[in-house]
């Protein structure tokens, strides 16, 4: 199952980041009514962090279970533990060391200084992953990949060069099939040795998101939203299982297709 990109338009970064905020908020609300506990995926990156602060200042924070919700992250790059460049340090700092999570419930990748390679952190990650599948699957919950958790909202920033989570566009990670988790060498972007979920983790979420803002975006977010092809533009590839949101501000949106420039949630099918 594979969802069409629906495409939110919000005038500015700061707009854009509390409106990813509140969203999550209240899809989070709804989820935990439905089924007791959530699960989120994180994402580094500008936007990514930026919601994850606009969540912190939100009134309505308190009205999330945070106790009951899991963190995993759909990439981190590969560096000593507590280095402010990695992915779930800014996270802890912007939002989850302010908040009740439970410390078993904050899924992080592995650190440079636990794993030699960054394939093993990959092997180590797809490991817990699949062990949360099978506590899962044992207790009930229909998986859409029985690798990985059932992950109810996966959050993505996109890079100006389209790469999501840490797939580069033509590098191996965006061509890895038959494996959850990818060691990544040589990344464009630094630092160069970077762990990632798959596109196919990826899109076995409920509901992905991609959360982007500026100018030097624009062309990235115009060749996904026009149909490129995932191992070039890899934010064409991202999609959710029941929802595919791209949240952008003005600037990223200047090079979209007219059709989908109106205000308002447009289907960008
Ligand atoms: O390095 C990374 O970059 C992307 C995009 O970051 P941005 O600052 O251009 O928004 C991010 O999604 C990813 O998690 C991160 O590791």
């Amino acid at each position: 199952m594979k969802t069409e990109p629906k495409v939110s338009i919000h005038p500015d970064a700061g707009l854009l980041a509390a409106s990813v905020a509140a969203r999550l908020v209240t899809r989070l609300v709804d989820i935990q009514n439905e089924r007791g506990t959530a699960t989120v995926v994180l994402t580094g990156g500008t936007l990514g962090i930026g919601a994850l602060r606009a969540v912190a200042e939100s009134p309505a924070l308190s009205a999330v279970d945070w106790s009951t919700v899991d963190f995993w992250w759909g990439d981190e790059r590969f560096l000593p533990a507590g280095h402010q460049d990695r992915n779930v340090v800014q996270a802890r700092t912007a939002l989850l060391d302010q908040i009740g999570v439970s410390a078993e419930r904050v899924h992080e990748f592995g650190a440079s200084d636990s794993f030699s390679t960054e394939d093993e952190a990959a092997a180590d990650y797809a490991s817990r992953l699949q062990q949360a599948a099978d506590k899962e699957a044992t207790a009930g919950t229909p998986l859409a990949d029985p690798r990985l958790p059932k992950f109810d909202i996966l959050l993505l920033g996109v890079g100006p060069d389209a790469h999501i989570a840490s797939l580069f566009p033509e590098m191996a990670g965006i061509r890895t099939k038959g494996q959850t988790v990818v060691g990544v060498r040589d990344a464009p972007k630094p630092p160069p040795e970077r762990v990632s979920l798959t596109l196919e983790a990826i899109n076995s979420a409920e509901e992905v998101w991609l959360g982007v803002a500026g100018q030097d975006k624009a062309g990235a977010v115009g060749l996904a939203l026009a149909g490129a092809g995932a191992v070039q533009v890899p934010a064409a590839g991202a999609r959710g299982r029941r929802k595919t949101l791209w949240l952008i501000d003005q600037e990223a949106a200047s090079q979209l297709p007219g059709r989908l420039i109106d205000a308002g949630e447009s289907d960008a099918g």
